[in-house]
């Protein structure tokens, strides 16, 4: 509680309230107690009047008789003894008494000016007859009843006014005490309220009572704390919101993607620093232009306004646009970035503006070319490689049937390469080669192709044909050319070739059977003395008689258990400890000996026999992983290679997981391999499945990168978790700058898309340290461990000491 002088110092000073309300209490009270003892004194007043009016009644009454008798008797002593008796009466100051007939008696004063009262009555002889003997008028002095009322007057007004003003003091008191001090109270939180001090709430000095609380002080300050918690609340949304959009402004600002924003009309409004690096352009300076509009020249390039039409229609109905785009800088060059086009919604679903991301891929792409170049093309020759040109006869063929003509395949074998080679030296065999896809080459027409398809195979495909004759020029065009020795190492060398004709349509009109034909009539060829060439002829497809044989014993193969699972452990580069397994299957036939994938696996696929002999692989993988915990008391992955037929085939998921549940092995330690080949062809089957698999927990891994035509951007659409480069890059990192660059781009791109990379075909320590510089996470190849047959690796697995258990 306050100290009473500090009370009256507020009550003084910060009440005006109290002190309006004290004068209204005592203005009202004094008019109503005036009113009130005007009443009462009026009243008294009227009472002393009627005790008067009374007492001269009682006078008339009390001595009528008496002076009538002593009128009649003419008893004047006993009448004055009777009138002074009157005379004596309070108030009673005068009488005069009329005596008939003409006599008068009058006793007492009356003051000059003084207020009286008179009654007059007869006084009767009351006999036979009736004599009025005479009258008495008693007068009474109303000076008393005046002063009185004076007194009365003066007593009541004082302890009126006295009573008014104490009971108000002590309304105000009271009222001051339970209401106005805490409207002060309000007056001063609310004076001091502001935003620095919302935390602290208005509390009243008074007992936190529940009825308390529901008084109005008690729902005002209620409110008003409830309204500070809004504005509290308010602010701290404020805040937080302000913090998101200061943390979004710096992200956009900093972030690694150019940005640009752009309003309904396309015209920009903002761009970060990452744009202004990337592009050259100062953010203030393209301010209000179209994005499709820079560079010099773009606004009247007809390409850049088809793009950013389209762009602008694909945006306006599917609600994002991506692609890769040739952009230009400031300066004039050209670089390749990644953009992705989003509007900017409002709450209302409405596009208030454009989001427009763009990513520098130009290195990527670059590598990409590179890649496809080397997917595509031979790199010693620079001719194009059996993929390229299997496209190529493909196309030609497609060509051949809308045009109606033939389409001649050769297929090409130097006579003594290997021969060259082995004396010779690898160089001059790679001279030779150079040399012979050069000569090759001269004989050929611009529409024509020469491929290498390995090792001293080339195959040349000459499209738009009339007639057979003219392939059998440019054979002899290309026997001939080969007459002249080669310079190798110095020396003379006469090299000659065999070459194997088929005609499309004629011989076949689907393109791996035509490269058959040509590939028989090329044995045929040599046959009949090297250098010479061979038109294919049904006979000659005696050769697929072997085919047709390892076929049948591949149909009995699995029958006859003659498939057996080797294993090969996959380690940690930086440690070599071990991470996961790879099964590698092979096939023990009596006849054939062991028979290695790489030449039964092409015809499994060809002959669907791939699918039975997948499931058996997945299903024992999946048992040998889980029996192998035994000996490492942990969880071993494994690795199971999958062939594109055998993931189209409509079962597969389930043969998955049924080796799953089998085997109780967890999903996610089943790795499956999947060819490059198998992503590019891009359907929505392929996703679906990849997809279903990842949702599954299985991991999922691209095989043999770089060998087919290595697409990063694909991989970015695909759920994959690993990545692993073919060892065709690993085995020469230490040897070919440009496989070391290669291998260092694949890292870093399958790092910067999320994913882990595995390098096959270690066999050297010197590529481990390579690949542990360049952070590449896993390493596979004889370097640790050749595949192993299930029994030999359970003893690696107990003994190696790299395995950490
Ligand atoms: N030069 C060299 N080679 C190394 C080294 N380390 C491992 N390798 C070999 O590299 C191949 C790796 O398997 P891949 O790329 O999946 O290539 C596999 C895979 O694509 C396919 N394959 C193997 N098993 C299966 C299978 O069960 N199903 C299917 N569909 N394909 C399989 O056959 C291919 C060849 O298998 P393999 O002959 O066992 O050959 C294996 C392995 O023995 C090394 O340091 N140097």
């Amino acid at each position: 509680m306050p100290k009473l002088s500090t009370r009256l110092q507020r009550f003084r000073k910060g009440s005006p309230l109290s002190f309006r309300l004290l004068a209204w209490i005592i203005l009202f009270s004094s008019v109503f107690t005036l009113i009130a003892s005007g009443i009462q004194i009026y009243s008294d007043y009227r009472k002393d009047l009627s005790q008067i009016d009374n007492r001269m009644k009682v006078v008339e009454s009390g001595y009528a008789s008496s002076l009538a008798r002593s009128l009649w008797a003419l008893d004047q002593k006993l009448l004055q003894t009777q009138m002074e008796g009157i005379l004596s009466l309070p108030d009673i100051v005068h009488l005069r008494l009329k005596i008939e007939p003409d006599s008068e008696l009058v006793m007492g004063d009356i003051d000059r000016g003084a207020q009286t009262r008179s009654h007059s009555f007869s006084l009767v002889h009351q006999g036979d007859e009736m004599f009025k003997l005479g009258e008495l008028t008693v007068t009474a002095d109303l000076g008393r009843v005046y002063e009185e009322m004076e007194r009365k007057v003066g007593i009541i007004l004082a302890t009126q006014f006295l009573k008014t003003f104490f009971v108000s003091i002590l309304i105000i008191l009271i009222f001051q005490h339970f209401v106005t001090r805490h409207l002060s109270s309000m007056a001063d939180y609310a004076r001091d309220f502001s935003l620095t001090n919302l935390s602290r709430p208005l509390v009243l000095d008074r007992p936190d009572t529940p009825s308390n609380r529901n008084d109005e002080l008690g729902r005002v300050t209620e409110a008003i704390n409830q309204m500070r918690e809004r504005l509290n609340d308010d602010l701290e949304r404020q805040e937080r919101d302000a913090a998101e959009i200061h943390k979004f402004s710096k992200a956009i600002e900093q972030s690694p993607s150019s940005v640009l924003i752009c309003d309904r009309q396309w015209r920009i409004e903002f761009a970060n620093q990452k744009f202004t690096q990337l592009t050259g352009y100062d953010a203030k300076s393209i301010l209000g232009n179209h994005p499709g509009s820079l560079g010099e020249g773009n606004v009247e390039n007809r390409e850049s306004r088809h793009l950013w039409q389209s762009i602008r229609l694909q945006v306006q109905r599917v609600g994002v646009w991506q692609g890769e785009v040739n952009s230009v800088r400031k300066n004039g060059e050209r670089f390749w970035e990644q953009l992705i086009v989003t509007p900017i919604k409002d709450a209302s679903g409405q596009a208030t503006g454009y989001l427009i991301l763009g990513e520098d891929i130009s290195i990527r792409k670059r590598y990409e070319q590179q890649l496809l170049r080397q997917a595509n093309y031979d790199i010693l020759t620079g001719l194009p490689n059996r993929m390229l040109a299997l496209d190529r006869l493909k196309l030609a063929l497609a060509q051949a049937r809308r045009e109606n003509t033939l389409v001649g395949v050769m297929f090409l074998d130097l006579d003594n390469f290997k021969h060259i080679n082995d004396t010779l030296g690898h160089d001059a065999g790679d001279n030779l080669l150079v040399e012979a896809a050069r000569r090759i080459s001269s004989c050929l027409r611009g529409t024509s192709t020469v491929a290498r398809l390995g090792g001293d195979e080339f195959l040349v495909i000459l499209p738009g044909l009339n007639g057979a004759d003219a392939s059998y020029q440019v054979a002899d065009r290309i026997l001939k050319t080969f007459s002249p020795p080669y310079i190798l190492n110095g020396q003379e060398v006469f090299v000659t070739t065999s070459i194997g004709i088929a005609i499309f349509p004629t011989d076949s009109d689907n393109s791996g059977t035509l490269l058959q034909h040509a590939d028989a009539a090329m044995y045929q060829a040599k046959h009949k003395g090297k250098s010479s060439y061979a038109h294919f002829a049904p006979e000659m497809t005696e050769v697929s008689h072997e085919r047709l044989q390892m076929e049948s014993r591949m149909r009995r193969a699995l029958e006859l258990n003659e498939f057996e699972l080797n294993f090969q452990p996959i380690v940690h580069t930086d440690s070599g400890n071990l991470c996961s397994v790879e099964a590698l299957l092979r096939w023990n036939n009596p006849t054939m000996g062991t028979v290695m994938p790489d030449r039964f696996i092409p015809l499994a696929e060809e002959t669907g026999l791939i699918i039975p002999i997948g499931e058996w692989v997945l299903e024992e993988a999946c048992k040998t992983a889980v029996s192998w915990k035994e000996i490492t008391g942990r969880d071993v992955g494994i690795s199971v290679n999958v062939s594109p037929r055998q993931f189209r085939d409509p079962g597969f998921t389930d043969i998955v997981m049924r080796a799953l549940s089998n085997s109780g092995l967890a999903a996610n330690q089943l790795e499956l391999e999947i060819t490059e080949r198998l992503i590019l062809d891009n359907s929505i089957e392929t996703a679906e499945i990849l997809r279903q698999l990842d949702r599954a927990g299985i991991r999922l891994s691209v095989d043999d990168f770089g060998t087919g035509y290595s697409a990063l951007s694909y991989l970015k659409s695909y759920p994959f978790d690993t990545l692993k480069i073919d060892k065709s890059f690993v085995q020469d990192v230490m040897k070919e700058p440009e496989d070391a660059s290669l291998v260092r781009a694949i890292i870093n791109m399958a790092h910067s898309l999320g994913l882990r990379v595995i390098a096959e075909g270690v066999e050297e320590e010197a590529q481990t340290h390579f690949l542990k510089q360049e952070g590449c996470d896993f390493s596979q190849g004889y370097f640790y461990s050749r595949p192993l047959p299930a029994r030999d690796f359970e003893s690696w697995l107990k003994t190696n000491q790299r395995v950490q258990i």
